[in-house]
């Protein structure tokens, strides 16, 4: 009936035909010697997967399509303004082509010279000593993916490209570049091309897969999910989740969270804690972290499970399970991170170790303990729950973690029983501080398997004279923690055992 067909058609929609021609002559050009040089490293061996140039093309896709939303939105003239901003990928495993088409800025002549050959012009000769000097994995990236030398990476995969481009400037003609990457490029003027940019590549023998639908949907799927722009494969929608990272927190449903939390977790489980951060200094950081309702299981507590956070920028994905994001001890943190200020094609090198990443790690760090601390203050007994679960990850943290400020930062997540508190009750560090008489020095401990027991030791009654608060452990890897940690906000870790033998009273 109507209605199913109705819905059919509703799913099929795609913008790709072949109506487009080149017309009258072609002039050839030749890229400049440093550009070849550049392109070349960019097509060889920059990228590690071949198809990271998919990833590439769908970000430059974007990018043409968002600035082409902002010029829309102030008022610019815009050629046929009615066209929906779209990017239709489209694969013919009979022709072995992959095609991707979008209908954003388009390039005009110059730009089509530009965009490639700019890297000569901006001083690539410093940029190709920094090439020279260190390995292309450390390539400075603004570089590469400002001028879109990302669309070279197409001649990874392909003996031969295509480009039909209209640009959205109304009396710009629609032009063809085409060339097989080996040096030189040739331009004509073309017809039957629509707003935007359409690629054609021509793909070599041995990356026949990328003219395969199920392997571009896995791909697609798996770097450019979060894409602001709706993305087709063959005339069927391929981007789904919005980016709810970069949405306001108070837009944001638990509804929506527990969708978004399942997706990225891959899981049917929901989240216990969500914690939606923003901040532009010291780094630009949109982050969304979620803390599974289950509790941990033996696998989860390894420390050889891979990390759960996935790095993008600017919407589009740089590395699924990003471990170096977050320390290990945090390794149960489950969610995305997208910065503007890390390059898309960040190295292996630098995700494992850059001033950048480190920085990055630090700020989050401080942030999600910061975020724990306000969580047990709202609700405590969520809280205790959460620590009875996850409380091992924070004593792992303290003792693998070498400065002694981010130990003490963890360790204001732990929480002990106490001399001064009634049994089944717990403390923090910060509130046993906060009790002690002026000039106190000590932070005491005992360790003992119950609290009758604590209570009923002799190290306990020396100090219980003394009216001194001693905190409790029932389990001997606190004792471990307590004396690693060693001191507290300046004041000593003293475990009552030690003291006595000491016997001083500089309590
Ligand atoms: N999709 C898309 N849209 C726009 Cl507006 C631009 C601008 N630069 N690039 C990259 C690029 C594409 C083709 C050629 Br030839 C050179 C080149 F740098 C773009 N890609």
């Amino acid at each position: 009936n109507e209605q199913v067909v109705e819905e059919a058609e509703e799913e099929y929609h795609s913008i790709i035909k072949d109506d487009e021609r080149p017309k009258g002559p072609s002039d050839a050009h030749e890229f400049q010697a440093e550009t070849r040089q550049l392109l070349d490293i960019v097509a060889k061996s920059l990228y590690s997967e071949k198809e990271v140039f998919i990833r590439e093309f769908i970000s430059n896709a974007s990018d043409a399509l968002e600035k082409l939303r902002y010029l829309e939105l102030t008022g610019a003239d815009v050629l046929s303004s009615d066209i929906p901003l779209e990017i239709h990928i489209k694969t013919d495993d009979s022709k072995k082509t992959f095609t991707v088409q979008d209908t954003g800025l388009g390039l005009t002549k110059q730009e089509l010279i530009e965009n490639l050959g700019t890297i000569a012009k901006s001083g690539s000769k410093a940029f190709l000593e920094q090439l020279k000097g260190n390995s292309p994995g450390n390539v400075s990236s603004s570089l590469i993916g400002q001028f879109g030398v990302g669309f070279y990476s197409a001649f990874m995969v392909g003996d031969k490209v295509d480009v039909f481009t209209q640009s959205y400037k109304p009396d710009e003609p629609a032009y063809r570049w085409t060339s097989d990457g080996s040096g030189t490029y040739e331009i004509s003027e073309a017809e039957g091309v629509k707003r935007g940019t359409k690629i054609v590549v021509h793909l070599k023998g041995d990356c026949y897969d990328f003219s395969k639908e199920d392997i571009i949907q896995g791909i697609v799927k798996k770097y450019s999910n979060f894409v602001g722009v709706p993305i087709f494969l063959n005339g069927r929608r391929a981007n789904i989740i919005q980016a709810l990272w970069m949405n306001d927190p108070k837009d944001i449903t638990d509804d929506m969270h527990e969708e978004f939390y399942r997706f990225i977790a891959n899981s049917y489980d929901k989240p216990r804690y969500h914690m939606h951060y923003k901040t532009d200094a010291p780094l630009n950081i949109r982050a969304l972290f979620y803390v599974p309702e289950y509790k941990p299981t033996m696998f989860d507590l390894s420390r050889e499970i891979e990390s759960s956070v996935t790095l993008y920028s600017r919407k589009v994905m740089i590395t699924p399970n990003a471990n170096t994001i977050l320390p290990k001890w945090l390794r149960f943190v489950k969610g995305v991170v997208d910065s503007e200020d890390i390059p898309l094609n960040l190295s292996r090198e630098l995700l494992q170790d850059s001033a950048l990443i480190r920085k990055l790690r630090l700020v989050l760090t401080n942030r999600i303990i910061k975020f724990f601390i306000d969580q047990a203050k709202k609700d405590n007994e969520k809280y205790m729950k959460f620590y009875e679960d996850y409380g091992l990850f924070f004593r792992e943290g303290i003792v693998t973690t070498t400065e002694q400020d981010q130990r003490e930062e963890i360790s204001k997540l732990l929480r002990f029983e106490s001399s001064n508190l009634p049994e089944g009750e717990r403390t923090s560090l910060q509130e046993y501080a906060s009790r002690m008489k002026a000039g106190a020095r000590n932070i005491y401990f005992l360790s003992a398997p119950s609290r009758h027991l604590a209570e009923t030791s002799p190290y306990f009654e020396a100090l219980k004279k003394k009216d001194v608060e001693v905190l409790f452990l029932y389990e001997a890897y606190d004792e471990l923690v307590l004396m690693n940690l060693g001191q507290f906000d300046k004041k000593n870790m003293r475990s009552v055992e030690n003291e006595l033998a000491d016997d001083k009273d500089d309590t």
